[in-house]
């Protein structure tokens, strides 16, 4: 890496010649395929950008000018060239290089949300606060996946860059034609005809949609011509008026292993051979994903109204069997989640029944589409949450950890967190049959654990464990179910008696769960969600509407932001692992039961 070990900095750069530049290339492309091979991360799409990336870091000054990633899951030869190439052993890892920009890491990273299309916002801001402070010199660079610009948000944003006219702002239009899958929708076609250049018919290239915005617009330029890429840029940082800069890359360019992936072109990658680009090892067992694919399949050949919509992420959530068996009931609709929810509304209210699938994570883009138009409309539709709780290795933007409290907040919403395989197909199946509320399902990341028995029922409830004398009622919600399993066999071992229970469906509350929380001395709820406004506080509350006393102790996920790491070490750091929930469980019984005792 004899190049590459000269780069401490973007400013060692500029004095490299065009055959360093393209032996640099060579070598980065290198280090990507053969760190992350073993890490993990997302190899493809940052392979696609290391031309551009270099060309940016040569034209622009970082960090007094300021780039910007869109999602930022693009950002490896970023950090390789602002000094970070030895950390990259540790990408995605626990105390090691995050996968996205990282303000902690560099002076150089600037943002660090990984939800896409937001990029041109912070751009926006950034350049009307350069304008006021007269710092008019700084350029801001905003790195924009074709993908990226599917989200409504870039398009808000373009509309006032669009306005203001920062002669600042350069827009860098990353186009290789692709989210995971090719990118859908009018705004893709358009860029394909852009990327086709003039037809020999008529010689007048077609306008870009941004030139009748009143930006200007250079391109398409190919992305992996460093000299045209750079020749581009310094066209725009002269130019008095902001400028979109169309790329054109290739998503896992130098590899052939990711060029020929039909599938995402190694969009996101585990640890695979490096020479062959095949998985090293299975994570084994069956996905929470592949569980509720299989079960669509099924549903949509009982149910001709049942369809499905998808943000861009068709085969991650688990949609692509079904779209393969019932083709033409699968809507895709880019990155645009607050789209999805509502035009599914729309298809509810035109007779079918829609399931909108999607990482926990992106519903929080859809907070209020999800209540004003799903909830308060009671639209028969249901939302399936993958990635639901702590996620792990992709960081604090990405742990689908807040859909509990939001969804609780809404009228009439359903709510259901399966404990396993079983059970996800059967509450699919029951949220389907509702025809009154929308409704939800949320399961986490990884492998289904083998299904767990109910040894009873209590309302809607299913009883795992019973107590003999009804000492602890422990609520473990979805994954956390065998949790608490676990931790009631840890307390019996210190002589206390605890029944859990899997409440199933979690909003509205079974009333039965209410009462028998009244007979026990302590009731603790487990959710992987956030302990703030999670299925703990809803209990807290009926309980105490319905005036029963019982001590209460919830456990979830603290209202901080956690740094990635594996799903089991982030749950381990916060003390959801079935060990230290029964060590917090017991000594809250032994301090509280003489009072819980006495009825207090
Ligand atoms: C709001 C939101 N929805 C979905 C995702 C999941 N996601 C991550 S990258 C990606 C595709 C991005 O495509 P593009 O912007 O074209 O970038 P590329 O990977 O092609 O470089 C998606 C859908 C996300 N990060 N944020
Ligand atoms: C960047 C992004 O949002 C996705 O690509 C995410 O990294 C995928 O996560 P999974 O690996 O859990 O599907
Ligand atoms: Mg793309």
């Amino acid at each position: 890496m004899a190049v590459l070990d000269s780069i401490r900095e973007p400013h060692d750069l500029r004095v490299l010649g065009r055959e360093a530049l393209r032996e640099l290339a060579a070598e980065i492309r290198q280090l990507l395929i053969d760190r992350v091979s073993r890490t993990g991360g997302h190899l493809g799409p940052n392979l696609g950008v290391v031309e551009l990336t270099l060309a940016i870091h040569r034209v622009f000054d970082s960090p007094q000018d300021r780039i910007l990633f869109d999602t930022g899951h693009q950002a490896y030869v970023h950090k390789v060239l602002t000094g970070r190439a030895a950390q990259l052993d540790g990408l995605r890892r626990k105390d090691g290089l995050s996968g996205y920009p990282s303000r902690a890491e560099s002076p150089h990273d600037i943002i660090e949300n990984s939800h896409a299309s937001t990029a041109l916002s912070y751009a926006d801001g950034l350049a009307k606060a350069y304008r006021l402070r007269g710092e008019t010199d700084r350029h801001v660079v905003a790195v924009v996946g074709d993908g990226a610009l599917t989200g409504g948000m870039a398009w808000e944003a373009l509309n006032n860059i669009a306005a203001a006219r920062p002669p600042n702002v350069v827009v860098v239009l990353n186009d290789n034609g692709r989210s995971y899958a090719p990118t859908v929708g009018g705004l893709a076609e358009h860029l394909a005809a852009l990327r086709a250049g003039p037809r020999p018919a008529d010689d007048a290239a077609p306008r870009a949609l941004f030139e009748h915005l009143g930006l200007r617009y250079l391109g398409p330029v190919d992305g992996h011509d460093l000299d045209a890429v750079q020749h581009a840029l310094h066209r725009a940082r002269d130019l008095p008026e902001p400028v979109v800069v169309h790329c054109v890359t290739r998503k896992g360019a130098g590899y052939p292993a990711a060029e020929q992936d039909e599938a995402d072109r190694f969009h996101s990658v585990g640890v695979i051979d490096p020479a062959t680009g095949r998985p090293r090892s299975g994570t084994g067992g069956r996905s929470w994903t592949s569980v509720f694919a299989d079960e669509m399949v099924k549903v949509g050949a009982e149910r001709a109204d049942v369809v499905a919509v998808t943000a861009a992420m068709l085969q991650p959530v688990g949609l692509d069997a079904f779209a393969a068996a019932h083709p033409g009931r699968v809507f895709d609709v880019g990155i645009a989640e607050q789209h999805a929810v509502t035009s599914a509304v729309g298809l509810s209210l035109g007779g079918l029944h829609p399931v909108v699938a999607i990482y926990a994570t992106f519903l929080n883009r859809a907070f209020d589409q999800v209540l004003m138009d799903a909830a308060l409309h009671r639209t028969p539709m249901t939302l399936v949450l993958d990635r639901a709780g702590i996620t792990g290795n992709d960081g604090p933007s990405h742990h689908g950890m807040w859909d509990l409290s939001l969804l609780q907040l809404m009228p009439g919403l359903r709510v259901a967190a399966p404990r396993d395989a079983a059970t996800l197909r059967a509450e699919l199946r029951e949220a389907l049959k509702v025809t009154d509320a929308p409704t939800a399902l949320r399961f986490p990341k990884g492998t289904v654990p083998p299904d767990i028995p109910a040894v009873g029922r209590c309302g809607t409830a299913d009883v795992l464990a019973h107590a003999t004398d009804p000492e602890v009622l422990m609520l473990g919600v979805g994954a956390m179910a065998p949790v608490a399993l676990r931790a009631a066999g840890i307390l019996a071992e210190l002589g206390i008696d605890a029944t859990v229970l899997d409440p199933r469906w979690v909003t509205p509350l079974d009333p039965a769960v209410v009462a028998l929380a009244d007979e026990y001395r302590l009731v603790v709820t487990v959710e992987d969600n956030s302990r703030c406004g999670g299925v703990g506080s809803v209990v807290a509350q009926e309980l105490r509407d319905a005036g029963v006393h019982t001590p209460l102790r919830n456990f979830g996920i603290p209202r901080r932001f956690l740094a990635h790491a594996s799903r089991a070490e982030v749950l381990d750091g916060i003390g959801l692992n079935a060990d230290e929930l029964a060590a917090a469980v017991a000594d809250t019984f032994t301090r509280t039961a003489p009072l819980a005792w006495q009825g207090v």
